[in-house]
């Protein structure tokens, strides 16, 4: 996950591969609370692991659930058979919609048959989505329940200690029309209840209709079947009670795979691929989003399924505009509104007024971004329509922690213009996919003249790996250590008994050895580790017989040569910090930023000896500052690419500076080179 300030995605041109999506909200959130009600132990495969999962999890722990942790989408679930061991808790839900209103229902019915008081708030945003319906529902019923702040909204106080008697003869009567997750609350609550037939009656017109589909699915699943009378009346039989059918298996997210039915229906496809295939969720999903495909379809993408995959390939371009009702889509229905920027013509999307109750307003937050790239938007209170840039401007997308806005519009970066998108707050995409933007990258192809580098040289023991990892982290960007490739070439050498002496490197069989062993070097650079074939040396590669063993050896052109190609293929997607002697000057020499990196040799002795002495290994000030000044001179003074700045980069000598000012100095400079993100 990209826990920055903001992503910058460089221009994209083409797409290819497979993606498997993580697992939808709606049913991951869904059965977590069904597995708690029921009797018997459940394991979930597949679960969403997000912040709106994690926010029902540790809800359900908290009410005295047991959940075990079995892997990272795999948990097992100790059913409480319809009991709470817990009678007072407050429970803090985040924005989860799909906590938040079926949490409510459950404890308000709970708190009224057996005692207790339990409190649920969330984020501020959650405190001004609408909950009153579901409240009035449940008022109706007898449950105490105090808005404690303003009527009608979280944060709740359900129950008031000692149990009151349920009134379940009458139809329950809900609106549906501001959100069909009150009555999806009521059908999830109502069975631990249900002594009784317990009638729900919709009142108006339901929205995201679909949905309910997920949770009449869902119950059926876990043991209770409702009776239905279209979409206006719902019974649970008497005596239904949620028994655990073991296991389940949570499909990908239907409205995840938007994004990705989307990029195959914008890009080009990358060289070798033949579109997008995404796993885990397919025609026969139960998810009512798959319908995004049909839509799709209609603005020209080429998708064929089966019923568990997809495969989209662009089909006709440009894009088709289109007029349509989302009501039933509503989350996917934004990506639709991206796709709208590359149709010809103007494209409508009617019906969406519960945008505006959601994680923020989404049609004042689509409208405003999407006119930042230069594209005509007009508001209606229910709909929007979007006529596709003459001119595209790069934009700077506020994404008002919503992570479909985020996500949705990281698909500009396709923009005819080449213009990049800056994606503020990127992290907010952890509701539902905290890696988004990961998946995205590992499919998308750009120029690599259009992945921009920075470039971090400078003499040895100056901070450049210090200050390249930091400048990298703010920005999200891969780095390069490349001194640590020219080390790791000299501990390869050491293990495979090639000598790496002055006197053997002047015989033309060793440095082609060397060479050869530098073509077919193993490395990944992993969370901080280096690994060389499979092994972490991230230690062994830091000492200064290593580094003595990497100055030599890097003088040697064969070497040099075959490390030139293997450096160049780190320069991937979103960007890149490279640190070393000449990144600049012969790796990256169109990179977009050059720094200088300079410190006294004094001074950078002196750094070299405190880390040094912090880790134990006994050193001489004296004789570091020999090493360094030997060091510099043959860097200096080699005949390839000796130690040399780029004309054109900056210099930084941070002698007398904080690590965090010459990050600072780096970000300033980079910002400088940025678009003019005005619009
Ligand atoms: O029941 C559900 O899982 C959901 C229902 C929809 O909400 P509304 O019914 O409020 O439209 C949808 O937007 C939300 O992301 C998930
Ligand atoms: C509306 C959404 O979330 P929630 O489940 O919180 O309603 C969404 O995921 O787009």
């Amino acid at each position: 996950m990209y826990a920055i300030p903001f992503l910058d995605i460089p221009p994209l041109r083409s797409a290819g591969g497979t993606v498997t999506l993580p697992g939808s909200k709606s049913i991951s959130n869904r059965v977590l609370l069904l597995a708690a009600l029921s009797d018997g132990e459940t394991t979930l495969h597949d679960l969403l692991d997000s912040d709106d999962t994690r926010v029902m999890l540790t809800a359900l722990q908290t009410l005295g659930c047991q959940v075990t942790r079995l892997g990272p989408q795999q948990v097992k679930v100790q059913g409480l058979g319809g009991r709470l061991p817990v009678r007072q808790a407050q429970l803090f839900l985040g924005n989860a919609g799909t906590a938040m209103r079926p949490l409510t229902a459950a404890l308000a019915l709970l708190a009224s048959t057996h005692g207790g008081v339990f409190e649920l708030s969330g984020i501020p945003r959650m405190h001004e989505r609408p909950i009153g319906d579901l409240v009035d529902a449940l008022r109706q019923l007898g449950c105490p329940i105090a808005c404690l702040g303003r009527e009608g909204y979280p944060p709740l106080r359900v129950g008031h200690g000692a149990p009151v008697p349920l009134q379940l003869q009458a139809p329950i009567r809900v609106r549906g029309d501001v959100s069909s997750q009150f009555l999806t609350a009521l059908l999830l609550a109502l069975p631990l209840v249900a002594q009784q037939d317990v009638t729900i009656e919709v009142v108006g017109e339901l929205i995201s209709k679909p949905y309910i589909e997920i949770t009449l699915a869902l119950l059926a699943r876990f043991g209770v079947a409702v009776i239905r009378d279209g979409w206006q009346r719902f019974t649970i039989p008497a005596g239904s009670r949620y028994r655990s059918p073991g296991g389940v298996h949570v499909e990908g997210d239907a409205s995840s795979a938007s994004y990705f039915i989307a990029l195959g229906a914008i890009a080009p496809a990358s060289p070798g691929h033949d579109g997008i295939t995404i796993q885990g969720v397919g025609l026969a999903s139960m998810q009512g989003d798959i319908r995004f495909v049909d839509a799709a379809r209609a603005m020209g993408a080429d998708i064929t399924g089966s019923a568990n995959q997809l495969h989209i390939r662009r089909g006709h371009w440009p894009l088709k505009a289109i007029d349509l009702d989302c009501n039933h889509i509503p989350d996917a229905a934004m990506t639709l509104a991206v796709m709208a920027l590359y149709a010809q013509g103007t494209t409508t999307l009617r019906n969406i007024a519960s945008w505006r109750v959601k994680e923020t307003d989404r049609i004042a937050a689509m409208a405003c971004e999407l006119r930042k790239l230069g594209a005509t938007v007009e508001e209606a209170h229910d709909a929007i329509r979007i006529t596709p840039p003459t001119h595209w401007h790069a934009a700077r997308i506020h994404t008002y922690d919503d992570h479909r806005v985020a996500m949705c519009f990281s698909l500009a970066a396709f923009n005819p213009a080449g213009q990049p998108v800056r994606i503020e707050d990127p992290k907010c995409v952890a509701k539902t996919f905290p890696d988004y933007f990961e998946t995205l990258f590992g499919v998308c192809q750009a120029a690599p003249a259009d992945i921009p580098v920075i470039c971090i040289d400078g003499p040895t023991a100056s901070g450049k790996g210090t200050l390249a990892t930091a400048v990298a982290e703010r920005l999200g960007y891969h780095v390069l250590d490349s001194g640590v490739l020219y080390r790791l070439v000299g501990l390869a050498a050491e293990r495979q008994g090639i000598p790496t002496d002055a006197a053997s490197l002047t015989q033309p069989a060793v440095a082609e050895r060397l060479g050869q062993l530098a073509a077919t070097l193993p490395v990944r650079f992993d969370a901080g580790r280096v690994w060389l074939d499979g092994e972490d040396v991230s230690d062994a590669v830091r000492t200064e017989s290593a580094g003595m063993a990497a100055s030599r050896v890097s003088a040697l052109p064969p070497v040099r040569q075959a490390l030139l190609d293997l450096q160049r293929r780190f320069r991937a997607l979103p960007g890149l910090v490279a640190d070393g002697r000449d990144m600049g000057t012969v790796i990256f020499p169109d990179a977009a930023l050059k720094v200088f990196l300079t410190a006294s040799a004094e001074q950078r002795a002196n750094r070299r000896h405190k880390q040094l002495i912090s880790k134990g290994i006994p050193a001489r000030i004296e004789d570091l500052l020999a090493d360094l000044k030997a060091r510099d001179a043959r860097d200096m003074s080699r005949q390839d690419a000796p130690l040399k700045p780029a004309e054109d980069a900056l210099p930084l000598d941070n002698s007398a500076q904080s690590i965090e000012e010459s990050v600072q100095q780096v970000l300033a400079w980079w910002q400088a080179r940025r678009p003019d993100w005005a619009h």
